[in-house]
């Protein structure tokens, strides 16, 4: 009998070689909630334990045999057709469950948790006196509570790990147990402590940590929680100590006010330029046509591809359909948004991590209601909800920061490709300095080229000097300072010109050595060394947060004959301001903006003018646009030459161009400085000129020789494991099971497969990482393939202690 409604549904926390729609019945009185796209609460396996899922399809069915759905999260679906496509092509791409796409796809402030809880039953239900003196502790503890309780609350109150004990009092009638749903708490809220006012701590009993923390917040008046683990190297759980005692309290910061988004009506219209014209006028026509492509604006630094997008949206925008436009870093959005929303007004929305858990859901839902027309945002942006979209514009397309590191490994332009192409609605990608892959599908055909050939206006291409490093220490100048630096940068100084300096590593020493032993110190977590910071005097782990203390004894042989070597940010800083005593500094990194907004703060003080330098990472190296900066440094180019794998030059090469692109946007003549110690070097005299053609005509050969993407695909499968022995022998493992599928269902494949091979960085956390690379096509053949034995492995109980993931096209391999 086909009588009943059957909901397919995709479960969370499935694991990926079991992930698929499972059915379930709908019960009659939800038949007009639960429609594909809404979230509910399922009973899922054994134990039918409620897990939350989504429905993908509804069809009509047998009944029998099947679970019903226990309850409908969602009102209304939080998403429509285009999403589950989306989701689903997110599984198959990217080889993620269903549930983890879906996920990625909403602002986090919309997830629900669903969290087991324990509670004490009556004392008639069993007998008490039979329970063990520890089981009389937990019921104890539970009746007093007079309610259910956390199942992680009640593993750190009895400091177990894990719920064994309390399955066990269920089993004996002891406790009931419950699932509870929960709205997610948001990590991004910043969260701030002071100290609880009128406290009196004479008589509290502290451990040193605490006291370090009390001081340091009593100190700052509040700070976050974030800062306080930086400077005093603790973890959260000792400011959480401080908290439960009274002495402090939380509170969440509202930092990041919405900036004004009026309309500034006495603003005038832009006059494109002639090139800007006719690349905005074949962009509409393209827009216009019934089946847009992709196409590239390839314009140089400083061309005004800006004034390009507005000029667009300004035509389309009545066309009520959806805009995105994506920017590749968060510091990038304060320029963007406030230039659009001068435009456009309330039409926009912001999407990025920084804004609170209340903003961010606020926004999605203006997008969602149809307030906001045009979004601007990092790579999350991808998933705005608009109900049809017309536009996607990814600034600075080539950036990393477009591909996620964890899973689900999207490329935000794959994503924006397929909704465009789900949508008929335009892709434009801009930059400087391409991809390989895209200017190659621009110079054959498959994507529109439009190129922006020069600056606009008066401004033209900064002058470029390469200062050989290697001449200044024979000079006797070791200060890491060229003298063409300097002098360009007092007269900076001198004349009101504002200068940026590049260095593309964070803290003050980049590593620490020991003279008597000779190692490296080293994170006792990674295979990496650690970085002195100033500001904490702390060595600290760039990879899994790792910090301590600095004290001058080695760990490994205890003697005093530390040295540091490597200059990162914070020693830049240091030096330049003892040079240029009166010069002011700003430093922008990623440790300078860890607290919400700062960044926006910076950008904004230093477009006034309010700081002479700044120096910082990669993160002051592009996008921006002051047009009072003449004066570009680069300190040490040699850092970014590195080749670690097929695309080091794009990046190194991109980078430069980029950074050396700051200078010289204005009225007057810009100038850049790189300092290498190879000034013979190819990639810094192509970038010296920002000559992309000569650049990409000898970088696409060689990927084509090499067979590297736009040729082929590289698909990346790492294996990390707690045991180094198993991550390897896992790889091993794999590697039999892919070569033996493939040479039986798949024999003509092309595949060409490198490794098992120790991960560039080998430990991570404690963790052990082999990869295998395997160059092939990534059609649906290559995946199903692929997929198969990732699901095949997952499965295998002998590497049940293995995680195998595939990473396609992965930014490092
Ligand atoms: N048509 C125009 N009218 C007035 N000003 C313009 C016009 N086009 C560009 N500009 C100005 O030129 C400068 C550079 O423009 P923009 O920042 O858009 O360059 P870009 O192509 O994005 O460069 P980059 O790739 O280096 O970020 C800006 O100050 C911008 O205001
Ligand atoms: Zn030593
Ligand atoms: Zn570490």
């Amino acid at each position: 009998m086909m009588n009943s409604r059957i909901a397919e549904i995709a479960v969370e926390k499935a694991a990926y070689s079991f992930d698929k729609a499972f059915d379930y019945v709908i019960p009659d009185s939800m038949l007009d909630k639960a429609v594909a796209g809404t979230r509910v609460l399922v009973p899922f396996g054994r134990g039918n334990r409620k897990r939350q899922g989504i429905i993908t399809a509804v069809h009509q069915g047998e009944s029998k045999g099947l679970k019903s759905v226990i309850s409908v999260l969602d009102d209304e679906p939080v998403l429509n057709d285009e999403m589950l496509k989306t989701a689903a092509f997110m599984k198959s791409h990217y080889f993620c469950t269903f549930y983890e796409a879906v996920k990625t796809m909403l602002p986090a402030g919309i997830n629900y948790k669903v969290t087991t809880m324990y509670g004490a039953k009556d004392e008639s239900e069993f007998s008490f006196d039979e329970l063990t003196d520890e089981e009389k502790r937990v019921y104890n503890y539970l009746f007093s509570k007079r309610k259910a309780v956390k199942s992680e609350v009640l593993l750190d109150a009895f400091g177990y790990s894990t719920t064994e004990p309390f399955e066990l009092l269920v089993q004996k009638g002891v406790l009931y147990k419950s699932d509870e749903i929960f709205r997610k708490v948001n990590d991004a809220v910043m969260k701030m402590a002071a100290v609880t006012p009128e406290v009196d701590i004479s008589g509290v009993k502290l451990t040193e940590k605490q006291k370090n923390v009390f001081e340091l917040i009593e100190m700052a008046g509040a700070i976050s929680v974030k800062e306080v683990c930086y400077f005093t190297g603790v973890t959260a759980a000792v400011v959480d100590a401080l908290c439960k005692k009274g002495l402090i309290y939380f509170f969440d910061e509202e930092v990041f006010r919405i900036e004004n988004r009026q309309k500034d009506s006495s603003l005038k219209e832009i006059v494109l330029s002639e090139e800007q014209q006719s690349a905005c006028d074949s962009l509409y026509n393209e827009y216009d046509s019934p089946f847009p492509s992709v196409s590239l604006l390839y314009g140089v630094t400083g061309s005004g591809k800006t004034s390009v997008f507005i000029k667009l949206i300004e035509k389309v925008i009545d066309d009520g359909k959806g805009i995105i436009v994506m920017v590749p870093e968060i510091s990038l959005t304060p320029q963007f948004v406030s230039q659009f929303a001068k435009r456009f007004g309330d039409k926009i929305a912001v999407f990025h991590s920084a804004l609170s858990l209340g903003e961010r859901l606020d926004e999605y839902k203006r997008v969602k209601q149809g307030l906001a027309q045009i979004v601007i945002g990092t790579r999350s942006a991808v998933f705005a909800p608009f109900d049809k979209v017309g536009l996607i514009i990814m600034d600075e397309e080539q950036e990393y920061s477009y591909k996620s590191e964890s899973s689900p490994r999207y490329h935000a332009r794959e994503i924006a490709k397929f909704r465009c192409s789900y949508n008929n609605a335009l892709l434009v990608l801009s930059s400087a300095t391409p991809s390989i892959e895209t200017y190659y599908y621009a110079q054959t055909g498959r994507y529109s080229l439009n190129t922006l050939s020069a600056r606009y206006g008066k401004a033209v291409l900064p002058e470029v000097v390469v200062a050989d490093m290697g001449e200044e220490l024979k000079n006797g100048n070791t200060s890491g300072f060229s003298n063409v630096l300097l002098q360009n940068i007092a007269y900076n100084i001198e004349h009101k010109k504002q200068s940026i300096l590049l260095l593309n590593r964070r803290g003050y020493n980049t590593f620490v050595t020991c003279r008597a032993c000779g190692e490296a110190v080293t994170c006792p977590n990674c295979s990496i060394s650690l970085t002195y910071h100033s500001a904490n005097n702390r060595l600290m782990c760039h990879y899994c947060g790792y910090s301590v203390p600095y004290t001058d004894e080695c760990p490994v042989c205890h003697s005093h004959r530390l040295t540091f070597g490597g200059t990162g940010t914070q020693r830049a800083e240091k030096d330049i301001s003892d040079i240029f005593p009166e010069a002011r500094i700003l430093r922008m990194d990623t440790d300078a903006t860890s607290s919400k907004s700062s960044y926006e703060k910076m950008i904004s003080a230093f477009a006034d003018g309010e700081y002479d330098i700044l120096v910082g990472t990669q993160m002051v190296a592009k996008g921006l646009n002051f047009p009072n900066v003449t004066l570009v440094g680069v300190l040490n180019a040699d850092h970014m030459l590195y080749a670690d794998d097929y695309r080091s030059y794009e990046r190194s090469f991109s980078l430069l161009t980029q950074v050396v692109g700051r200078s010289g946007r204005g009225n007057d003549k810009g100038m850049a400085v790189i300092q290498t110690f190879t000034p013979e070097n190819l990639i810094i005299s192509m970038a010296s000129r920002q000559d992309y053609n000569t650049f990409y005509s000898n970088e696409i050969k060689v990927r084509k020789a090499m067979l590297y993407p736009p040729f082929a695909d590289i698909c990346l499968v790492g294996f990390v494991s707690q045991n180094r022995e198993a991550a390897f022998k896992g790889a091993v493992k794999f590697l039999e099971l892919f070569t033996e599928e493939a040479k039986k269902n798949y024999p003509n494949m092309p595949l060409r497969i490198l490794g098992p091979t120790p991960a560039l960085v080998v430990k991570i956390s404690n963790k052990y990482r082999f990869k295998i690379i395997i160059k092939c096509k990534n059609n649906s053949e290559f995946r199903a393939l692929l997929s198969k034995i990732l699901c095949e492995f997952g499965k295998s109980k002998e590497f049940s202690g293995v995680t195998a993931y595939a990473d396609m096209n992965a930014l490092v391999c």
